[in-house]
């Protein structure tokens, strides 16, 4: 089976790391490539890595040129997803990297992206309990954004478990190509380079309720989360560090054993043998996720790990194995695990 497949926000960091992963995925033509200011472009001028597609041209972002495909990705920024998606028909499988579709509760939509809520479609990330079931034979999916992929995996299985009190904090670093490819003064060279910063500080970050949803989701009951947010000077990669209060009568041997029970079967979460923390350079350009979980008996708390690569697992892999389940295919197809070192 060979399915087209059309990307809205071709030029953008999201859309070429997409690019990248279905040139090699053997199931998937690709169609139209589209992009706002600048459409008519040459995609080898915006993206040189993506040799093979040096010479299509970018078209506009316009119902008549995503129509016709069997799969449309759109790549867009926050809020434009939603009126592209309704010019599409219910047969084509549309997948929004964007955030207009993740979020159930249509106040924490207003709160955080302050615009009217789009509506909620099937999460796309396949190791949260029940989320393969929703995905398969989908025709709407919502890539989950890039911290709560992290932070989401590292900390679902101690709340499934029982074993984390419902307070959870997490401080994660992430590279600048999280904030996109527009021009931005924060993330200027001279302001990046040698130097890490928080941002989002105080639970302001819109990264926050999805969290809290995914993880209220695992525990049964509702959960608070403690988003801090950090700048670091590499262009991919997000480190996760997140901690919550062990509840009574758990031990380092049952946390080890919810864990190693959560990813047994799962083919890019790895947790790593007991002594190896994650790295963001070992995920560097694969679908991997690095784990590592620690129980801190003299502080009673649980510390959960994750590495991911934003760009891979974190938007443009998430957004492919989602559509692997979504179309029946293996989960696996088009993605790797091997990472580029150093
Ligand atoms: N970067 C990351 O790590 C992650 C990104 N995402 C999500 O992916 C989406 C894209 O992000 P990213 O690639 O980083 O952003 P970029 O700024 O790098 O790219 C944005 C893309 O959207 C296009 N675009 C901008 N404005 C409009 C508009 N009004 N209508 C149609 N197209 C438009 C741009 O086209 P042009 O260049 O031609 O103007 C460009 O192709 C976002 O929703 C983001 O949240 C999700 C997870 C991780
Ligand atoms: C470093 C940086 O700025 N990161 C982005 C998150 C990017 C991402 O993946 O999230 P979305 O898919 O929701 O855009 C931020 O903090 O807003």
């Amino acid at each position: 089976m060979t399915v087209r497949a059309a990307v809205a926000g071709a030029s953008g960091y999201a859309g070429g790391e997409l690019l990248r992963l279905l040139l090699t995925h053997p199931g998937v033509e690709i169609g139209a490539l589209t992009g706002n200011s600048n459409a008519g472009q040459r995609l080898g001028a915006l993206q040189p890595h993506l040799l093979p597609l040096a010479d299509r041209v970018l078209e506009e972002t316009a119902p008549a040129v995503l129509a016709g495909h069997d799969v449309v990705f759109l790549a867009l920024p926050h809020g434009q997803s939603a009126a592209v998606a309704e010019q599409l028909g219910p047969e084509v499988l549309v997948i929004d990297m964007g955030a207009d579709f993740r979020l159930k509760d249509p106040a924490d939509w207003e709160r955080f992206y302050g615009s009217p809520h789009a509506g909620t479609w099937p999460y796309g990330l396949p190791e949260l309990p029940g989320a393969r079931a929703a995905l398969e034979g989908s025709k709407r999916i919502a890539v989950p954004g890039c911290y709560p992929t992290a932070v989401s995996l590292a900390l679902f299985p101690a709340y499934a478990a029982g074993l984390a009190e419902h307070e959870a904090v997490v401080v994660a670093a992430s590279g600048t190509s999280g904030a996109g490819k527009a021009p931005k003064p924060h993330l200027l060279g001279s302001e990046v380079m040698g130097s890490m910063s928080p941002y989002g500080v105080g639970g302001v970050h819109r990264h926050t309720p999805e969290m809290i949803q995914n993880l209220g989701a695992a525990a049964g009951e509702p959960v608070s989360v403690s988003f801090t947010p950090t700048l670091a000077p590499m262009s991919r990669g997000i480190l996760a560090t997140c901690t919550a209060k062990a509840r009574p009568g758990g031990t380092a041997e049952s946390l080890r054993a919810a864990y190693e029970k959560a990813f047994a079967d799962e083919p890019f979460v790895h947790l790593l043998p007991e002594g190896q923390w994650p790295a963001t350079a070992s995920v560097h350009g694969s679908n991997a996720v690095q784990l590592q979980v620690a129980y801190d008996a003299a502080a009673h708390r649980i510390i959960a790990i994750s590495a991911i690569d934003n760009l891979t697992k974190g938007t443009a892999g998430g957004a492919v194995q989602s559509m692997n389940i979504a179309l029946g295919l293996d989960e696996t197809t088009g993605l790797s695990t091997i990472g580029v070192a150093p």
